[in-house]
């Protein structure tokens, strides 16, 4: 006799159909480059206890008080530079890279994408991809270097979700790729061609990284150590003797110490003791975001010209270009190994 399921939910997935599903994600960003849209997102953001490691007793009052009544006008302005018609360029690169992952996966993998904070939502993704028959899932956090403010929170979110549910899929996550060869081979390739096509010779390349507050490094966090050694490998993959490199973190955000040297300062100091051509790059970003686009490329253009500077040039994180989406293949291939 054949078991027959009664009165389930018309989505439920009661015939199991052992599809793989992959879920990349990123950080979050607003809906819209406008005051309420960017207050949304940080509120979301900035009450994440990951990311911010003060007691919420102490904390909440300083944000809905103050940085929510005065950041948001602020960082709304420096969105509305970079916005494009696909919305915000974290968002819509990161669709690309998904789709692009489909392409290169194939039909016995379901790739979509998913931001921490805002849409679309972690949740929101695992249950449609658990809806479609995905009972095997990589949980991919495209930050190459791990961090309790990034990569741990993504996972998080995914154990909420996991907690809810009775039938759970089986989930892999995807360790941080920060001195894979692969990575460090496709940045050196991406780099080295974005240097070789300007109209000048940089005397330093500047590696900005996002910053943390150091106290996270006392407290064990791996991400200046991650970020110093994919910085050391790059060096030695770039080889270019000739080009000074130089390791910076930027996005300080607070009163409290963050990691250093700060990129701002740096750019500064650069100019002022003599260097004239200088060239950015930010190889712990997967994909071209306010941090990269408004801070670096515009603003830390501003701080070196305004301090002497000459040449100034910004180059593109690895996006949806053919070195990075090898790369980010290679990498799903490996963890789904066993599955496929
Ligand atoms: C790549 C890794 C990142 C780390 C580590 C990180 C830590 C971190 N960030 C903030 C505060 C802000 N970050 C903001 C933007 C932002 N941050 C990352 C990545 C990392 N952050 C990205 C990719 C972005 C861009 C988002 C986009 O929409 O393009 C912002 C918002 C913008 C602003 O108002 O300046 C804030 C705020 C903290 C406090 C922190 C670690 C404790
Ligand atoms: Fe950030
Ligand atoms: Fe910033």
């Amino acid at each position: 006799m054949t078991w027959t399921p009664q009165n389930l939910p018309a989505d439920h997935p009661s015939v199991a159909s052992g599809k793989i599903g992959v879920l990349v994600v990123n950080l979050g960003t607003p809906t819209a480059p406008d005051a309420p849209s960017v207050k949304r997102y940080l509120a979301e953001f900035l009450s994440d206890p990951r990311v911010i490691e003060i007691p919420a007793l102490v904390w909440q009052p300083i944000l809905r008080g103050i940085i929510l009544n005065t950041r948001p006008k602020k960082s709304a302005h420096a969105y509305q530079q970079v916005w494009t018609d696909e919305g915000s360029p974290l968002a819509a690169i990161t669709a690309q890279q998904a789709c692009g992952l489909q392409q290169r996966l194939g039909d016995g993998v379901m790739v979509d994408w998913a931001m921490r904070y805002g849409a679309p939502s972690i949740p929101d993704q695992l249950d449609k991809l658990m809806q479609a028959g995905c009972e095997r899932i990589l949980l991919a956090p495209l930050y190459p270097q791990y961090c309790a403010a990034t990569t741990a929170t993504v996972v998080d979110k995914a154990g909420d979700w996991l907690r809810e549910k009775r039938w759970q899929p089986s989930l892999r996550t995807l360790p941080p790729y920060h001195d894979d060869p692969t990575y460090i081979a496709a940045l050196a390739q991406d780099l080295g061609a974005q240097l070789d096509a300007l109209a000048f010779q940089p005397e330093v390349l500047l590696l900005s990284f996002h910053g943390m507050p150091a106290r996270t490094l006392e407290l064990g966090d791996p991400y200046h150590c991650h970020c110093m050694k994919t910085a050391r490998l790059l060096e030695a993959a770039l080889a270019r003797p000739a080009l000074r490199m130089v390791t910076t973190f930027q996005s300080r955000f607070g009163r409290a110490k963050w990691l250093e040297p700060a990129t701002d300062v740096v750019l500064e100091a650069e100019a002022k003791k003599g260097t004239r051509r200088i060239a950015i790059a930010a190889p712990g970003f997967s994909a071209d975001c306010l941090e990269t686009l408004e801070e670096l490329a515009i603003r830390g253009r501003e701080q070196f010209t305004e301090a002497g500077g000459e040449q100034f040039a910004a180059l593109s994180c690895l996006n949806a270009g053919d070195a990075g989406m090898a790369m980010l293949e290679a990498l799903m291939r490996r963890e789904l190994a066993g599955w496929l």
